[in-house]
């Protein structure tokens, strides 16, 4: 089994009478990519500076470790294995990618040809290298990021954190930057990533918590969180009246039936078992659909369910009605 890289237990932050993080608990292994989801202005930033030591926790908050360190007493030491980027990005603009790659190497006290070395591999690895001798003002989004992630690598960080990496980015630079924090991963790195793109959480995380309200709403894998938030069905559609008619006659489970649409649903878990039972009860009434499609929660159906401040409860399992989504 591998080391938590991060433990948060009970972590606290108010400001003035406004309660951000009201006793966060957080584990995240070592080697794996943890996501962070909440609405704008859940706390997910905060999260992210105190467990990076920019800023500090509330006095009643329990026990925060960052790589085994303990973030009271060993801030320093737990810095020295950590990387940052952020929606503050540190790329100065006014110089050249390769020359702020230089000045982080600087920072991190290497030496002359070794900040060199690693310069030029990291440049090369986020292929910056015909950019590198370009102002970074002249760089587009993706290559900003990318510099941006190159930079924090220069220290050879064990834990990252991502705050929103891929925000603004087009489809394109978001995939590539994926497809970087992925690598990161297999080279043991261990990612703690917000994102505004469930899509993203869903495509990197191995685990994923909601922030709601200060709290921790859900955490678990994207499936598992799939799986608490009911909804799914199979959707049938025809184009003869007659034949959509006789299907609402014959299915005594169909709701959502849609008269102008001739479209109606079957509650269903998506499982090739239940699929199975579905089209058995199809065959035996004799219905055939002009169209059937599969619909499963997914994490967009998770976080409207959790982060609605009128119903969501901490771990508690809400009902929603998910919005219309094919897989
Ligand atoms: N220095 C500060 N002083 C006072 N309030 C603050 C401070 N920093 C953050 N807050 C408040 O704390 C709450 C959480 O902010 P935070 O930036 O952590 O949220 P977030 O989940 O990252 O939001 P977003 O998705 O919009 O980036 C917000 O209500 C914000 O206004």
């Amino acid at each position: 089994m591998t080391n938590p890289a991060i433990v948060a237990n009970g972590l606290r932050k108010s400001y003035g009478d406004k309660v951000v993080l009201d006793g966060i608990d957080l584990s995240v292994p070592e080697g794996t990519i943890f996501s962070l989801l909440g609405p704008n202005g859940a706390g997910k930033t905060t999260a992210v500076k105190i467990l990076s030591t920019l800023i500090t926790a509330d006095a009643g908050s329990g026990s925060l470790h960052v790589a085994g360190h303990d973030l009271t007493t060993e801030a320093q030491a737990a810095r020295a294995a950590i990387g940052v980027t952020g929606q503050f990005s540190a790329v100065d603009g006014l110089i050249t990618g390769e020359e702020n790659m230089l000045l982080m190497a600087d920072l991190h006290h290497l030496s002359k040809s070794e900040g060199k070395r690693v310069a030029a591999e990291l440049l090369e690895r986020f292929d910056l290298v015909e950019a590198a001798k370009k102002p970074a003002s002249t760089y587009s989004g993706g290559m900003k990021r990318r510099l941006d992630i190159a930079m924090t690598l220069v220290g050879s960080p064990r834990i990252i954190f991502l705050d929103e990496p891929t925000t603004g980015l087009d489809p394109r630079s978001r995939h590539n930057m994926w497809g970087i924090i992925r690598e990161l991963v297999t080279d043991g790195v261990t990612v703690f990533l917000t994102t505004q793109y469930l899509e993203e959480a869903d495509e990197l995380a191995d685990r994923i918590a909601v922030l709601n309200d200060g709290r921790i709403a859900a955490e678990g894998t994207a499936e598992e969180l799939k799986r608490i938030v009911p909804g799914g069905h199979v959707r049938l559609r025809f184009s003869d009246p007659a034949a959509y008619q006789n299907a609402v006659g014959s299915l005594s489970k169909a709701t959502a039936l849609d008269d102008d649409a001739l479209s109606l649903q079957i509650p269903s878990d998506g499982s090739q078992r239940d699929l199975r039972a579905v089209l058995d009860q199809l065959d035996a009434a004799g219905i055939e659909a002009d169209e059937l499609t599969v619909h499963t929660p997914d994490l967009d159906d998770v976080f409207f369910a959790l982060t609605d401040s009128t119903t969501a409860t901490a771990g508690a399992t809400v009902p929603a009605q998910p919005k219309e989504t094919v897989r």
